[in-house]
């Protein structure tokens, strides 16, 4: 449906005319505005008290999610209807964390008990690796994981492993490549040891260009490196097939094309389609940092998961804190101007997982059409990127205090720093959260040129000096930065981004605009190596182009 011609939109329309947002004076006429704004999903306690909303707009957004049935769309979700309309699927990935004792029949098959079946696949694989049961082909224990893949297949896994970091075993590392610029690969293989290196080739379809194509380069890599050791011989066909069986595993929905690559299917972690790529850190495409922090800590990343799944399915609207935050999204982008939004959290540990949400929020509501193919008169996904903090204060924050854009933003911190400190490290801590703290207060609550003049500052520097505040941010603190935290956290923002597309009446399952790019790319292969009649055929632009490259080319 289209929500511009719903009640609740055209109220928020003419509310935002007059909007005057005042975080100051909210609250001070409020002293309990803080607590009144704030909820609990699971560990996280949520601060949504310096955002520019007032009752009554969020009386008109509950409204909007009531009258685009965000609820009920969210019930057809978690049942597995085939909301994907584009490509008929249904979008399951909240039945990847369901405990076994529950059931979901979905054409007739019982798709708990089949992800717990591939679980426990995985979990034994992990195990075998972890205890050194499982070595390459001359006998050595697997001290590196290299996963290959790209997008969802590479951005999930090593935005875990990162945040993870702690909790992965001694002695055991994971690399992942992604990118098919060949340098990737070569610096990622240049110190490996290929005797001792496990590698995960991850792709839902197995067709993806860069990651066929990096499981080529490492292929050749790992099998030119034995026979330089003198562990295989040239021609050897039957000892290369027994190296590929120790060294390579493979992750996808399409097994069958995971056996014609020359990997045994005996040695593939299977999902669904009805998985989204970017959705499937945890589903097997997590099979690296399963390895990575052993099959106990990955039933605790996924039981983060469940706890806001059923925060999301069963708290009353005005407590439910995805709803809440998506609903403030749509109100941010399509009312109040703001173009994008900015996620800063407040853990070096966490500086992937912008770059992780860019792909979850941005391929999932970069839409232009709704579901039945109608054109949408509004803006939808807005731009999501981020740094941690405090980096980002020395570099883009200047903007978000004092540029003339609107920049909601979610900022991130955890009570306790637990790991990668030393003793004495709890003092830096309290400074680091400090400046956590410090940074929405400044945003929400600015500095009048009264208060900028009372600190002796020369009239003429005055106005360069005030902040406006109004800036608005969300504030997400949990205990820790643990494997529960952190699936509670992708949760969150995999259902804030379901509640927009909702709003919006789009699909936010399927990614038809990153097609036209690779079918291009396929197609310009023959001018770049030199077909004049290809290239004839080719605009002036990208004509130039290729020929400057091929004029440059060393
Ligand atoms: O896992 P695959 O099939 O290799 O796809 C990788 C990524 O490519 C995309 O299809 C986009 O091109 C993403 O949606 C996906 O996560």
């Amino acid at each position: 449906m289209d929500p511009t011609t719903t009640r609740a939109w055209q109220s928020l329309d003419a509310r935002a005319d007059a909007f005057d947002p005042d975080l100051r004076a909210w609250f001070d006429a409020d002293p309990d505005r803080g607590a009144r704004w704030t909820r609990q999903a699971g560990d996280l306690h949520v601060d949504l008290s310096k955002n520019l909303v007032d009752d009554a707009v969020l009386e008109d957004l509950l409204a909007l999610a009531e009258q685009t049935h965000v609820l009920h769309h969210r019930d057809r979700m978690l049942e597995g209807e085939r909301i994907n309309v584009t490509e008929g699927r249904a979008v399951l990935h909240t039945a990847l964390r369901r405990p076994s004792e529950d059931h979901l029949e979905v054409d007739g098959a019982d798709v708990v008990a089949e992800v717990h079946a591939e679980l426990a696949k995985i979990y034994d694989f992990a195990r075998r690796v972890r205890s050194g049961e499982w070595t390459g082909a001359s006998g050595k224990p697997v001290r590196t994981v290299v996963n290959i893949g790209i997008g969802g297949s590479d951005l999930g896994p090593v935005m875990a492993y990162e945040a993870l970091r702690p909790f992965v075993a001694p002695g055991l590392s994971c690399r992942f490549i992604s990118n098919i610029d060949p340098t990737d690969a070569a610096e990622k293989t240049r110190d490996l040891d290929p005797e001792t290196t496990l590698v995960i080739v991850a792709s839902k379809t197995f067709t993806t260009l860069e990651t066929l194509t990096n499981a080529r380069v490492v292929r050749e890599w790992l099998l030119g490196a034995m026979r330089s050791r003198g562990l295989l011989d040239e021609g050897d066909a039957a000892g290369e097939a027994a190296a590929i069986a120790r060294h390579f595993v493979a992750v996808s929905t399409a097994l069958d094309k995971v056996a014609a690559f020359g990997i045994d299917p005996a040695n593939a972690f299977g999902f669904w389609n009805w998985v989204g790529g970017r959705y499937s850190v945890d589903s097997a495409v997590g099979t690296s940092l399963a390895v990575a922090i052993g099959p106990e800590r990955f039933e605790e990343f996924l039981g983060g998961f469940h706890t806001i799944d059923r925060h999301f399915a069963t708290a009353a609207p005005r407590d439910n804190v995805p709803l809440l935050m998506g609903l403030l999204n749509v109100w941010y982008g399509n009312f109040l101007g703001s173009d994008t939004h900015a996620v800063l959290p407040y853990s070096q540990y966490l500086h992937r997982f912008p770059a992780y949400l860019q792909q979850l929020t941005m391929e999932s509501n970069g839409k232009s059409v709704r579901w039945d193919g109608t054109p949408v008169s509004y803006d939808t996904g807005e731009v999501f990127w981020g740094e941690p903090g405090t980096n980002g204060q020395h570099a883009f924050y200047q903007l978000i205090h004092q540029g003339t854009r609107v920049v909601p933003a979610d900022f991130i911190a955890f009570a306790t720093p637990t790991w990668g400190t030393r003793d004495g490290d709890a003092d830096v801590h309290e400074l680091f959260l400090s400046n956590f703290f410090a940074q929405t207060k400044a945003l929400a609550f600015g500095r009048t040129a009264d208060e900028v003049r009372a600190e002796g500052t020369p009239e003429a520097v005055v106005p360069a000096r005030v902040f406006t505040g109004n800036r608005p941010t969300t504030s997400i603190m949990a205990p820790a930065l643990t494997p529960s935290v952190l699936g509670q956290l992708i949760a969150l923002y995999e259902h804030i981004t379901f509640v927009q597309g909702a709003v919006w009446g789009i699909d936010s399952f399927d990614q038809w605009g990153v097609e036209l790019g690779k079918k291009l790319a396929r197609d310009l292969v023959p001018a770049i190596a030199g077909d004049t009649a290809v290239l004839a055929g080719q605009d002036s632009s990208t004509r130039g182009l290729i020929e400057y490259y091929r004029g440059h080319r060393v």
